[in-house]
């Protein structure tokens, strides 16, 4: 620490999405000193080189990924690498001392066979996925506290699980009739360039993909038993919109009693009380994701059909910022013993 209010940061994969929108939110964040933005592949050019949005805002070179000089200048690494990076690259940071809060998908799953069966890949050591705390702020915010390393969930599972957790917590709907109907905006496949992100391939298309394969799959379900105390599987399928931001999770769960929406409104309200991120709506209005784009927020409304005894719950976030950045940052805060909402009150940027 440079004194006692300022933690020094260090961001690897500071040339990706995840990355640089780490470093527009940590611009308001009065605690918190980025030292060190760092590139495998543009290390010593200035990030406002590939990235001219931050002139005079950002004037630092990126630096090399080396763990040893980066626990010189920090005291905690922003990984926001891609999987199989962070797998290797965040045990080399945890054992010169830094704190770590890891945005990939590499430390979420607690069962290496099971990530290896998704990830393609193979897993980090037990021990680790065994000490990486899963930070769901919302949900699990009291388990980061005074940690050193936090796993910071997926985008599609923020959304996902904020939408379900308080519902299948109370037993309010019969866990084993989810279906989650989910699409993304293209800047949560990260800023590499591929044919499925290509503008010809997205633009005026919308397109499922991953069905029944996709890598959150096992996160939502591991997270949803721990909740439940019982196995849950889910129907999940993933797609992709042609938009720059945001996820929409749309949810349709049989309901195990004749409950209401304003019955739903009351449990959810009462479930995130005093959270502040996450904001339920009023009977007959739902979430769009323009309504969240570039804040920390999840906004969250229900319609109940007596006729078929079902609820259908939307969930809408930022996939950069409540989805990665903004979730990392709230991670943060709560790991420091901060206010959680510190350096992330940004309002929604609409239209
Ligand atoms: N985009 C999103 O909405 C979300 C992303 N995530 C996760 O966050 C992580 C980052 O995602 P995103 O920013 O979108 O990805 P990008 O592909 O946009 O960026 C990846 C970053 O990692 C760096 N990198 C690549 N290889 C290495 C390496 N060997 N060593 C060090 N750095 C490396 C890249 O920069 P360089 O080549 O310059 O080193 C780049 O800065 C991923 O794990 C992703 O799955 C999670 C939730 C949402
Ligand atoms: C639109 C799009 O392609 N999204 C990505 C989300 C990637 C991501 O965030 O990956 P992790 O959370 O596993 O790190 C995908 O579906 O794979």
């Amino acid at each position: 620490m440079t004194d006692t209010n300022t933690l020094r940061v260090a961001i690897v994969g500071s040339t990706g999405y995840g990355g640089v929108e780490l470093i527009r939110l940590l611009q308001s964040h009065p605690r918190v000193e980025i030292t060190s933005v760092i590139s495998s592949s543009s290390a010593g050019a200035p990030i406002s080189d590939g990235f001219p949005h931050l002139t005079n805002i950002v004037t630092r070179n990126l630096d090399v990924v080396n763990p040893a000089e980066i626990a010189e200048v920090a005291d905690l690494v922003f990984a926001a690498t891609p999987s199989g990076v962070s797998a290797k690259l965040v045990p080399e940071l945890l054992e010169v001392g830094l704190k770590v809060i890891d945005l990939s998908g590499d430390f979420r799953l607690k069962d290496g066979g099971i990530y290896e069966q998704w990830y393609k890949h193979p897993a980090p050591s037990a021990e680790l996925l065994e000490k990486a705390v899963y930070g769901l702020c919302e949900v699990f915010g009291e388990e980061v506290r005074d940690v050193d390393f936090i796993s910071n969930p997926g985008c599609y599972p923020t959304a996902t699980l904020l939408g379900l957790i308080p519902a299948i917590s109370a037993g309010w709907i019969d866990a084993s009739s989810l279906i989650i109907d989910a699409k993304s905006g293209v800047s949560g496949s990260g800023r590499g360039t591929s044919l499925t992100s290509h503008y010809a391939e997205i633009n005026e298309n919308f397109k499922a993909y991953k069905v029944n394969k996709h890598q959150h799959i096992p996160e939502v379900e591991q997270v949803l038993t721990q909740v439940a105390g019982e196995p849950i599987t889910v129907t999940f399928t993933t797609h992709l919109v042609p938009m720059t931001r945001g996820i929409m999770s749309t949810m349709y769960a049989t309901l195990n009693g004749p409950y209401t929406e304003e019955d739903f409104i009351e449990l959810y309200r009462q479930y995130f009380k005093d959270r502040r991120f996450v904001r339920i709506r009023e009977q007959g209005v739902w979430p769009a994701t323009k309504e969240v784009s570039g804040s920390n927020y999840c906004d969250i409304g229900f319609a109940v059909d007596a006729r078929t005894n079902r609820v259908t719950i939307i969930s809408v976030i930022d996939n950069v910022v409540k989805g990665a950045a903004g979730q990392a940052i709230q991670n943060l805060n709560l790991m420091m013993g901060w206010e959680e909402s510190l350096g992330l009150t940004f309002t929604p940027i609409y239209p």
